[in-house]
C-alpha cells in the first residue's frame, strides 16, 4: 500500500495561525519513516491528520491514490504515548483487545501478552503490558501503516527494546509500513529506513 499526505495545511481554530503549511509525505509499502522536529512543531497533529482523526484545512490523504476514509476498518492505525488514556478503564483487557477484531494466539505470543492478563482491569497492568495490548488490538491483517507517536517514551529501556523488537519483526513479516514520531534520535536511526524533519 502507498500512503500519501499531499499539501497538508492545518490550524486548530479559524483565528489561530497555521501549525502545518503545505506538508507532503509519501510512504511506500514496508518503509519505516521517522518524523522528527522540535517540540511543538506539529508532529502529533500531523500524525492525527495522517490517521484521519483531524481534517486538514487544505490538502488530502490518499491510499493508493484514493482519498482515505475511516468508515471501514482503516489500513492506517495509530498508537499513542499514554496507553492508559487509550483504553476504557471499565472494560477488562479481553474486551479491549477484541473490540475491533480477535487477535489470534500467534499474535498474542508475538506481542508477549500473557493469557492471565486478559482477565485483568487496565489498572492492574504495567504501562508496558498495557501498551502491548494497545498495539495488538490494532494489528489486524488489514493494517498496512502503523503510526507510532512516542509509543515507548514512558517505558524503561528494556521494555522499550522488547516492544520495538516485536514491532519490527511483525512489520517485516507483514511488509507493514510505519511512521515513527520520536525525540530519540538514536531510536530513529536504529529503527527507521528514512527520517524526515518537520521544521518550525
Ligand atoms: N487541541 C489543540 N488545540 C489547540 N492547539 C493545539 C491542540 N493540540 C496541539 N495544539 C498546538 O499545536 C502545536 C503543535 O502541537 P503538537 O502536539 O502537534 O506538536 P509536537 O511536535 O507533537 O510536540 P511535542 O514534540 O512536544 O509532542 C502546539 O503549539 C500546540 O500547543
Amino acid at each position: 500500500m502507498q500512503f500519501k499526505a499531499e499539501h497538508i495545511s492545518f490550524r486548530y481554530t479559524d483565528k489561530s495561525p497555521l501549525i502545518l503549511e503545505d506538508v507532503s509525505l509519501t510512504i511506500e509499502a514496508g518503509e519505516r519513516v521517522g518524523i522528527v522536529g522540535p517540540s511543538g512543531c506539529g508532529k502529533s497533529t500531523f500524525a492525527k491528520i495522517m490517521a484521519g482523526y483531524q481534517k486538514p484545512v487544505k490538502g488530502q490523504i490518499l491510499i493508493d491514490d484514493v482519498p482515505m476514509e475511516r468508515k471501514v476498518f482503516c489500513p492506517v492505525q495509530m498508537i499513542y504515548q499514554h496507553p492508559e488514556l487509550a483504553v476504557n478503564p471499565r472494560w477488562k483487557m479481553k474486551k479491549t483487545l477484541n473490540e475491533c477484531f480477535e487477535p489470534d494466539e500467534y499474535l498474542l505470543e508475538q506481542m508477549g501478552i500473557e493469557k492471565a492478563w486478559l482477565n485483568r482491569w487496565p489498572s492492574e497492568l504495567s504501562g508496558g503490558e498495557l501498551q502491548r495490548f494497545c498495539i495488538a488490538r490494532i494489528l489486524a491483517p488489514q493494517t498496512k501503516l502503523l503510526i507510532c507517536d512516542e509509543i515507548t517514551t514512558m517505558l524503561d529501556v528494556i521494555t522499550q527494546a522488547q516492544i520495538w523488537k516485536m514491532l519490527l519483526e511483525i512489520a517485516d513479516e507483514r511488509k507493514m509500513s510505519m511512521a515513527i514520531i520520536t525525540h530519540n534520535q538514536a531510536l530513529a536511526e536504529k529503527v527507521c529506513t528514512r527520517i524526515v524533519r518537520i521544521s518550525d
